[in-house]
């Protein structure tokens, strides 16, 4: 296992995924050959804005001469915001490898697995020619067991792919606490999911990890649940890709009974307790240790890239917890009854969309039925999307007032955010925004030049629990310039 927090390379060579012996530049290995070789597919999951996109983008401008196509499981209705977050500079980058994009936002990825991935992956493959490497990025609530035994198994693909490894990034300053949480009846925790399917773990922004000795309990926490996986500390998803990409970990290297212990885990999405890959007879129910305690309130490290704002030092509240309904079939996106809306936290806050209103519930339209066979995959239904828009330009200190206010000071009663991401028309700029938040944290970066082809208006996407919508898109609007003028 390794530990590294090292530089990382300027250039990595890397070995053909072919297993033979033909070069050892992918390139040149895949050039006349490519019907006869398996496309390798790296599976990066992870949870709510542990940095899968940030890892997507690294490896798509390093120098590792793979052409490489991106499956993309957009969260929420929005597609087009997590190509957004494609660097432009990345775009013009010498070694930009981006060959093909594909964005799956019918659902997550590991509920709708058969229809979604597969098809696309059989899309993808009708342009084989173009790429000799694939990276399929997950929800931050998907399960990847289903996705990989879809990519271990799936006839229709044949041998037209092969899994490489699982991959999973890792929020060091929030993971723990997200392990601690506790999930509904008969859902299953997606953090401990992620990472016990890992066979690499990305221990992401380590810079918001105060000390070594919390990173190394961050660390030992992770070891507990997959003392399997190969653990690396990484800023801004950053590491040697030699040990991600063609890492060949489904590889039938070893013994045949390794290959058929990974192929029943992986079917049978049992974990062991350790999440180890065990003897199947020794198998039992995910049921991780409780080494993982609420965070600490852990000091405000810096988290001054982009704009984001300085913030004062705060305990994290632990947020109520209220008790959803499980789902099996419903999509992601479907919405609940967020319980009672709490009144006004001052009278300052009643023009952010932050008094009190009357709780909606709406349903998502987004209803999908699946195969019987997934209806038994739970996930924690506790967890919402909504899209906020705003069609005027936003006024950016009223933005973050705004942000500051829910994310930071947690004004919104019950309102539990994991994630934001959006696209944002700031007044008096010509370029598009990008926010993005984490938990309590956010930044707001610019981006391009809005184009005649993109329509101007803000959208934000947020996920979270015991959201309600319409206080949300109501602090959004109240950040809207012609809201202020009216006023
Ligand atoms: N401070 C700090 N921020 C980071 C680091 N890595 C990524 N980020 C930031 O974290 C935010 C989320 O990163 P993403 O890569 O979008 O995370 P994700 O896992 O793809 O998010 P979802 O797709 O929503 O699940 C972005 O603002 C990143 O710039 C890091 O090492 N340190």
């Amino acid at each position: 296992m390794s530990d590294s927090e090292e530089e990382v390379p300027d250039a990595v060579v890397l070995e053909a995924s072919t297993g033979s012996e033909q070069a050892s530049h992918p390139n040149s290995a895949f050039a006349g050959a490519e019907e006869a070789v398996s496309v390798p597919v790296t599976l990066i999951t992870g949870f709510l804005g542990a940095g899968k996109t940030t890892l997507v983008n690294y490896i798509l401008t390093a120098k590792h001469g793979y052409r490489i196509a991106v499956i993309l499981n957009e969260f929420g209705e929005d597609t087009g915001i997590e190509s957004s977050l494609l660097p432009q500079v990345s775009k013009t980058a010498e070694n930009f490898a981006l060959e093909e994009w594909i964005e799956l936002s019918n659902g997550c990825l590991c509920c709708s697995v058969k229809t979604e991935m597969v098809q696309a992956l059989e899309t993808l493959m009708q342009k084989r020619h173009k790429f000799d490497y694939i990276l399929i990025e997950t929800t931050g609530l998907a399960d990847p067991g289903p996705v990989a035994a879809a990519l271990w198994t799936d006839a229709e693909l044949g041998s037209a792919v092969c899994l490489d490894s699982i991959v999973t990034v890792v929020d060091a300053r929030n993971i723990r606490r997200q392990l601690a949480e506790d999930r509904p009846q008969g859902a299953v925790n997606e953090a401990q999911q992620q990472i016990a399917y890992a066979d690499v773990i990305l221990l992401n922004k380590t810079d918001l990890v105060a000390g070594t000795e919390a990173l190394q309990e961050v660390h030992a926490s992770l070891t507990a649940i997959n003392a399997g996986a190969e653990i690396n500390h990484t800023l801004h998803s950053q590491m040697d890709l030699a040990r991600i990409l063609n890492r060949g970990a489904f590889k039938p290297s070893q013994t045949s009974e390794d290959v058929s212990h990974l192929s029943l885990q992986l079917c049978g999405a049992q974990i062991s307790s350790r999440g180890t890959r065990q003897d199947p007879g020794s198998m039992t129910r995910l049921d991780l240790p409780a080494a993982c305690s609420r965070q600490d309130a852990s000091s405000r490290a810096d988290y001054e890239n982009g704009m984001g704002s300085p913030q004062p030092h705060a305990s994290p509240k632990v947020a109520a917890e209220q008790q959803p309904a499980k789902h099996s079939e419903e999509s992601h996106s479907s919405l609940q009854d967020a319980g009672t809306a709490g009144g006004p936290k001052a009278d300052g806050m009643r023009d952010m969309g932050l008094d009190g209103l009357e709780s909606t519930s709406a349903r998502s339209s987004a209803t999908q039925s699946r195969p019987a066979h997934w209806q038994s995959h739970i996930h924690d239904s506790g967890v919402q999307t909504h899209t906020l828009h705003a069609q005027q330009p936003l006024c950016i200190e009223r933005l973050r007032t705004w942000l500051d206010l829910i994310l930071w000071e947690q004004a919104l009663p019950a309102h539990q955010i994991y994630r934001m991401k959006g696209l944002l028309q700031i007044y008096g700029s010509p370029c598009c925004h990008v926010l993005q938040a984490v938990q309590e944290l956010y930044d707001i970066v610019e981006g391009p030049r809005w184009d005649a082809t993109v329509h101007g208006h803000s959208r934000v996407v947020v996920i979270g629990r015991n959201l309600q919508a319409d206080m949300l898109q109501k602090g959004l609007t109240a950040c809207e310039v012609s809201e202020l003028s009216s006023a």
